[in-house]
């Protein structure tokens, strides 16, 4: 029986797929915790919600697998190197099932390119999270949507509570969101726990181990979405306490991260949340979004009707500057309430462009104001196509205008009809070459509708204000991720790859040219993979 969450419509437990044989011993330990308690009931009760074999909100159905790729169509011969996407794979263990797409156990999924061959891989990251779940056959780690295993019934166990989620002991370390190779080579991968920094082997896929701040800088929680370049690597650190931000630099080949300036929200009691943000080539770009952290829902052990959030529309939306050089914060604009979780891209505006000079643009995937996105990623309403038909919200591109002359309000504009990319914009990618700096196109999932999720890939011209779409019936793409050919001057002269989960439980990775947008291959995994987040590429060194 699934654990009961204040969610669940219904308990819902996951189509447990069967496992190919085992690996390694914790493999083999996770084989039985997933197959051992399956019962024909659930498998049949499973698969009426789920409708259909999508292998997106499955279980992976091993811990580790690796191979010779099948390619359909024709690779690239520049094309190499390995894409790395990194995601959850792992939902349920023993009887107990997590609630929300965020919480499962962090999967990574390896494509190598070499010479128009590929190769394939994915493995679980072993965090201490995922290694206490298989070792003890449930959840042992405060994640996303799932509180503590404790639920706190004596005060003592509420305040075993509190002392384990302060000092972080309790927070899991599930790096299941982003991945990224630094810039002396070491590759890791995050979620929003300073604790889940953990670095990955990106040949091999182990998990080598965790990634050691080698500073005194205290806070459980830290951006999943660092800017990392060749030399640095910029980064959040919310301060529930004192209503903030600290804004963090680290070089690259170092593990000491130093207090680059701090933003102080306006809104509200606590800090807003901050997926991610953007820079300029001069400016950091911090946004406030009235989507804030709930310390008490964090310390009491209780989930908030956002889990753990409040929407505090009244509380106002904000964008702050910071100087890159200085750490100063150069405006702090109020802004028409929005929700984003990704930001896309930011740049100064061009001196040439008359009065607009003194003015930062940012560009992200937005909600109109509504955070109901969040909820729409809980397990059972993704698993219920038929049930959630049409229920996914909408999301648009659009653009800040941030003034830096003192004037105390900014923009937000639509930037094109987001009909053309089927009303949703997520999970995107551009050009790394111009982050910071004007550019034109951007990569994202789309949602063509009727859907209850994600469906499409768009490529989005900011210029024209148009979109092309690639879209198959039955399929689950994941993010778009642009590859640029090494030697390209277009700002679209590259590949983009995308993992594709179909009804028909395959798993392949589909590459369009950025240019056209047209299919060019299909690199085919033996089986359906789940859904995953961020990716990134490493070039092979020739
Ligand atoms: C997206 C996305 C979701 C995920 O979680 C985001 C937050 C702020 C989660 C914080 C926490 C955990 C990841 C585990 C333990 C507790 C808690 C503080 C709630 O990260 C993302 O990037
Ligand atoms: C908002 C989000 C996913 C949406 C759907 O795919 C993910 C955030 C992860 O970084
Ligand atoms: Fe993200």
């Amino acid at each position: 029986m699934a654990a009961y969450h204040p969610y669940h419509p219904t308990l819902y437990t996951a189509p447990r797929t069967p496992c190919f044989s085992g690996s390694s011993s914790l493999g083999q330990t996770v084989h039985n915790v997933i197959t051992a308690r399956v019962s024909r009931k659930q498998s049949v009760k499973a698969a009426i919600d789920c409708g259909t074999k999508l292998s997106a909100w499955t279980n992976v159905r091993r811990e580790h697998w690796e191979g010779d790729l099948a390619v359909e169509g024709h690779l690239p011969a520049w094309l190499n190197g390995t894409y790395l996407r990194n995601g959850p794979g792992l939902w349920d263990v023993g009887e107990h099932s997590f609630h929300h797409i965020f919480d499962g156990y962090a999967t990574l999924v390896r494509i190598s390119f070499r010479r128009g061959r590929a190769t394939g891989a994915h493995r679980h990251i072993e965090s201490e999270a995922y290694k206490a779940a298989m070792v003890n056959g449930r959840p042992h780690h405060r994640e996303f949507s799932q509180l503590c295993p404790r639920r706190p019934g004596s005060l003592l166990d509420r305040l075993r509570n509190v002392i384990g989620l302060s000092s972080g002991t309790m927070l899991s370390d599930n790096a299941n969101i982003s991945v990224f190779p630094l810039g002396d080579g070491r590759v890791i991968c995050l979620t929003e726990t300073t604790k889940s920094s953990v670095l990955v082997d990106p040949e091999t896929l182990d998990t080598i181990g965790k990634f050691r701040y080698a500073d005194r800088l205290w806070g459980p929680l830290q951006s999943t979405h660092p800017v990392v370049t060749r030399t640095e690597f910029l980064t959040l650190l919310p301060d529930l306490f004192r209503r903030g931000h600290r804004v963090v630099r680290m070089a690259a080949g170092s593990n000491e991260r130093k207090v680059l300036g701090r933003v102080h929200c306006r809104g509200g009691m606590t800090p807003g949340w901050v997926h991610s943000f953007a820079v300029t080539e001069k400016y950091i770009i911090v946004p406030e979004m009235p989507l804030r952290y709930s310390v008490t829902g964090v310390l009491k052990s209780e989930l908030t009707p956002w889990y753990i959030f409040d929407w505090v529309p009244e509380s106002g939306s904000y964008m702050h500057v910071i100087c890159r050089l200085t750490g100063k914060t150069v405006a702090s604009v109020e802004v028409p309430l929005f929700m984003a979780l990704h930001f896309i891209n930011a740049y100064e505006q061009r001196e040439d462009d008359g009065d607009r000079t003194g003015v930062l643009i940012a560009d992200c995937c937005e909600y109109y104001a509504d955070p109901s996105i969040i909820k729409a990623l809980a397990l059972h309403r993704l698993r219920s196509p038929g049930i959630n038909k049409d229920t996914f919200p909408d999301a648009r591109v659009a653009r800040f205008r941030i003034p830096l002359d003192g004037t105390p309000v900014g923009e937000l504009e639509t930037v094109l009809d987001p009909d053309v990319h089927g009303r949703g914009v997520e999970l995107c990618s551009i050009n790394p070459a111009y982050q910071g700096k004007e550019y034109r196109y951007v990569y994202a999932c789309g949602a063509q509708r009727p859907c209850n999720f994600f469906n499409s890939l768009t490529k989005i011209d900011l210029v024209k204000k148009e979109a092309k779409n690639w879209y198959e019936a039955g399929s689950v793409p994941s993010e778009p991720f642009f590859v640029a050919r090494p030697g390209g001057t277009d700002e679209d002269d590259g590949v983009v790859i995308s993992i594709v989960s179909t009804t028909q439980d395959e798993g392949y990775a589909l590459l369009l040219d950025a240019a056209s947008f047209e299919e060019i291959a299909r690199v085919r995994f033996p089986y359906g993979l789940p859904y995953g987040f961020h990716g990134c590429w490493i070039p092979k060194k020739i």
